[in-house]
């Protein structure tokens, strides 16, 4: 049970997904970058992984905090490693981030449930095993029939419909888009894919991150024309009474927040300010399925949905262990890229879904990411 060893292994992975000036994905030739496989090790031998991005787990961070927290403790001791590696952070000149604590807590977890055989939604204590998906798209682009235009969001959406998908979200145009943002321009989208998709469809928006309250306003009013579900971002969400005023306005649901620091603690603050009507955690944003898992059960007992953010195993086990949760959110889809092609270090889909647009747990054991060791250590640069 005594964990002996903290490794990480850097390795090339091919993508096609390519970050714009802003941090946003979009589609673009297949390009090597490298990637992070983090293991927690016991003196017996069991293993637990998590990936992440490699100057998330880099050595500064793994010997001068993870290391001294989790070696020569009990692997099943997670709220404690997980408290006493968020302390850390207080002092570590903002050198240990949430992803970092979300990295260690995942690959405890992971490794609980591959000593134990059980997956991760089972141990927490299950509530479903499938889980409906709504198809998130990426940012708008200036692509030639790619999301350049309210008609190619509307001819994508009815090809998402086809896959199966009984939801859609879409993340409108941003910088560096040339002429972005545009509320009249992210209205029209949204008008065309509810033209396509017919009223049955679920559909909501993730919109620029910085609009002002009357522009975040008048998109609000102009989604509430569309049946839309919820408006998401469409301000600064360290702007917690910029939200307050929004939701107070607005008839739409008002979700968030996704990025804001603070974890779940500063999301009960939300809750309690009536910043939101739907909250929002994420796995790699409050820290880990632990603090995602504290979010949760604050929400509920609010009587508050709490959408998570993101895909991957670790939100999809979440999403699999609560009831106040909607959706799993599958993507990021464009069409020009084939998500169900996955990763090439896995050999298989983590959140495989079927025609009826439900994606099903892995019943294999941990995360249930089915981790391609032989590719890892032929690709690994160190
Ligand atoms: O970088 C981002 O803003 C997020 O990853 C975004 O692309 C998407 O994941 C999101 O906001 N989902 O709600
Ligand atoms: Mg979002």
């Amino acid at each position: 049970m005594i964990i002996t060893d903290v490794e990480v292994r850097v390795f090339r992975t091919t993508t096609r997904r390519h970050s714009d000036s802003a941090g946003h994905a979009h589609p673009g030739p297949p390009h090597q970058v490298e990637q992070a496989m983090l293991t927690i090790r016991t003196e017996d031998g069991q293993e637990g992984h998590s990936f992440t991005a490699p100057e998330i787990v880099r050595p500064h961070v793994i010997e001068k905090f993870v290391k001294k927290v989790l070696i020569g403790q009990d692997y099943r001791d997670r709220e404690r490693l997980w408290q006493d590696l968020a302390h850390w952070q207080r002092g570590s000149a903002a050198q240990l981030t949430d992803r970092t604590l979300a990295v260690v807590d995942c690959a405890l977890w992971d490794l609980a449930g591959r000593a134990t055989n059980t997956p991760v939604y089972k141990l927490i204590g299950a509530y479903r095993d499938k889980v409906l998906a709504y198809g998130s798209i990426m940012c708008g682009d200036e692509i030639e029939g790619g999301l350049a235009t309210p008609e190619d969001y509307g001819r994508f959406a009815e090809t998402l419909v086809k896959r199966g998908y009984k939801g859609i979200k879409l993340h409108t145009w941003m910088p560096p888009v040339s002429w972005a943002p545009d509320v009249k321009m992210d209205i029209k989208a949204c008008a065309a894919v509810r033209e396509a998709v017919g009223p049955d469809i679920r559909l909501m928006i993730d919109a620029f991150h910085w609009y002002s309250r009357t522009d975040a306003l008048e998109l609000g009013r102009g989604l509430e024309k569309l049946g839309f579900d919820w408006i998401e971002e469409p301000m600064d969400e360290q702007s917690m009474s910029s939200y307050k005023w929004l939701a107070d306005n607005l008839d739409i649901p008002v979700v968030g927040p996704e990025s804001a620091a603070g974890k779940h603690w500063h999301r009960a603050e939300w809750v309690k300010s009536g910043a939101c009507d739907i909250l929002r955690t994420g796995v790699n944003d409050v820290g880990g399925i632990t603090p995602a898992l504290k979010t949760m059960h604050m929400a509920e007992s609010f009587g508050i949905e709490c959408e998570v953010h993101g895909n991957t195993a670790m939100n999809l086990h979440v999403v699999a262990a609560v009831k106040n949760c909607r959706w799993y959110e599958r993507g990021l889809l464009h069409p020009f890229l084939e998500y169900d092609d996955g990763h090439d270090y896995l050999k298989s889909l983590s959140d495989p879904m079927d025609r009826d647009g439900y994606v099903h747990v892995p019943d294999r054991p941990g995360l249930g990411e089915d981790i391609d060791f032989a590719f890892i250590e032929n690709n690994r640069v160190r």
